[in-house]
């Protein structure tokens, strides 16, 4: 039977440099990855081995500069990377996600130069793992409240605290950590720092136990008088807000790649069944309510990778907006679950099993209606912008 590629190269319209490595990031995927994605599901655990394969492939340092073992490439490039892994494997491309964006370029867009030669080769290399940390047991939306206290003893800072629904972090060598260095300031009290997993003081507490990106490890941290020496301070003191919040924007835009990956993986795996499943004689596909159903994924996915790609580009140029950073992940995130749910409706019985990725397909999407500010954030900060020209 013929099957139909339900990617659109026109509406993507990458450079033939950028489907070049598309293509091998997606047969990459394909061959390493997605063969193991449910098994990775079921287990609860990272292949650890990918690390090193990623790093290999060059993609763990994508937008860090060659000199540091980088691609030198930027947000398009690392967004479609994302997309690619996703449609393999939402919780593995989740895990490069935290490392490459949240980790390595924040390091690349915050570090000095002493920071950058120190940590960078190894974490772009995949010897070691890189994670960021900003929630809290009780800051998960409104993250400047943060409570983990960084105080300043001679020349080193000491740390007490919690930051909580870290990804990666049980696995983290290196860590982007906020703390508040002066709790009376509130944004302006917030400092980043470089923390490394053996520093006295620093430890993980139990891995969580999650509905989906199962595959992606995720924990707890705990800070008991862990000691971070001063030159490990990320930009300035007090200005970690902005290291902060500059970052979720790139972080909400790249982060987008994986709804779009989701999607795609839920037509890659719905398209080929409903022409192969015959009921009343024919392919359940031909059936209006279900053509009406693969037009509907399909075209979620195109306006969303539009969307995405869109501000991927602007963002490369350096027109960054903070409202469409936060746009394109509330409406790739929220249009992923619908697509994973007609996918699962469209396999009938067989999706609401796990002999087929789909329902995993589901519970990775959810995901992204929460994490790097839920939908109900990312609404806020459209208006909160729209509200500003009227002040
Ligand atoms: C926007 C928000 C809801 C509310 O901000 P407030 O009103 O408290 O702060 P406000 O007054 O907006 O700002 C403070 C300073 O910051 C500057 N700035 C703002 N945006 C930016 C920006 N875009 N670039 C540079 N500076 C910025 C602002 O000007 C201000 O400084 P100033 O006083 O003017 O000197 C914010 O708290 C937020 O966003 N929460 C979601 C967190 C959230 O998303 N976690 C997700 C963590 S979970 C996660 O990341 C992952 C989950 C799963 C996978 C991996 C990752």
């Amino acid at each position: 039977m013929a099957t139909a590629s339900t990617y659109n190269a026109a509406v993507a319209n990458l450079t033939s440099d950028q489907e070049e490595l598309r293509e091998a990031v997606h047969n990459f995927a394909q061959k390493e990855l997605a063969p193991r994605a449910a098994d990775i599901d079921r287990q609860n655990e990272y292949p650890m081995d990918m690390w090193k394969k990623l790093g290999d492939m060059g993609l763990l340092g994508i937008t860090a500069p060659q000199e540091y073992g980088g691609l030198g490439l930027g947000y398009l490039e690392h967004t479609f990377v994302m997309e690619e892994l996703s449609r393999a494997s939402g919780s593995v491309a989740l895990s490069y996600g935290a490392h490459s964006n949240l980790c390595v370029n924040q390091i690349v867009r915050n570090g000095n130069a002493a920071q950058k030669e120190k940590y960078l080769p190894k974490l772009i290399s995949g010897d070691h793992v890189g994670a960021l940390a900003m929630s809290e047991p009780g800051a998960g939306s409104d993250v400047v409240s943060m409570k983990l206290r960084a105080e300043k003893k001679g020349d080193h800072y000491v740390l007490n605290g919690n930051k909580m629904w870290i990804t990666n972090g049980p696995d983290a060598d290196v860590l982007v950590v906020y703390a508040k260095t002066d709790p009376k300031a509130g944004p302006k009290g917030i400092t980043a720092f470089l923390v490394e997993k053996n520093f006295k003081g620093f430890s993980t507490a139990q891995k969580l136990d999650k509905l989906g990106m199962r595959g992606s490890n995720t924990c707890e941290l705990i800070f008991e008088n862990c000691e971070i020496p001063a030159e490990n301070v990320l930009g300035a003191e007090g200005k970690g807000v902005y290291v902060l919040m500059s970052g979720l924007d790139y972080e909400r835009l790249v982060l987008s790649g994986g709804p779009l990956g989701l999607m795609q993986a839920a037509l890659d795996v719905t398209v080929p069944y409903v022409h192969e499943r015959k009921q009343f004689g024919v392919p359940i596909g031909s059936f209006q309510l279900l053509q009406g159903k693969l037009a509907d994924m399909y075209t979620k996915l195109n306006a969303s990778r539009a969307y995405v790609y869109a501000v991927a580009r602007a963002c490369a140029e350096g027109k960054v907006s903070n409202k469409d950073c936060a746009g394109v992940i509330l409406y790739s995130a929220e249009r992923a679950t619908e697509v994973a749910l007609d996918a699962i409706q469209c396999l009938g019985g067989n999706g609401y099993t796990n002999d087929y990725p789909v329902g995993r397909i589901l519970r990775d999407a959810k995901l992204y209606e929460i994490g790097a500010g839920t939908s109900e954030i990312r609404r806020m900060l459209i208006g909160r912008e729209f509200n500003k020209v009227y002040q």
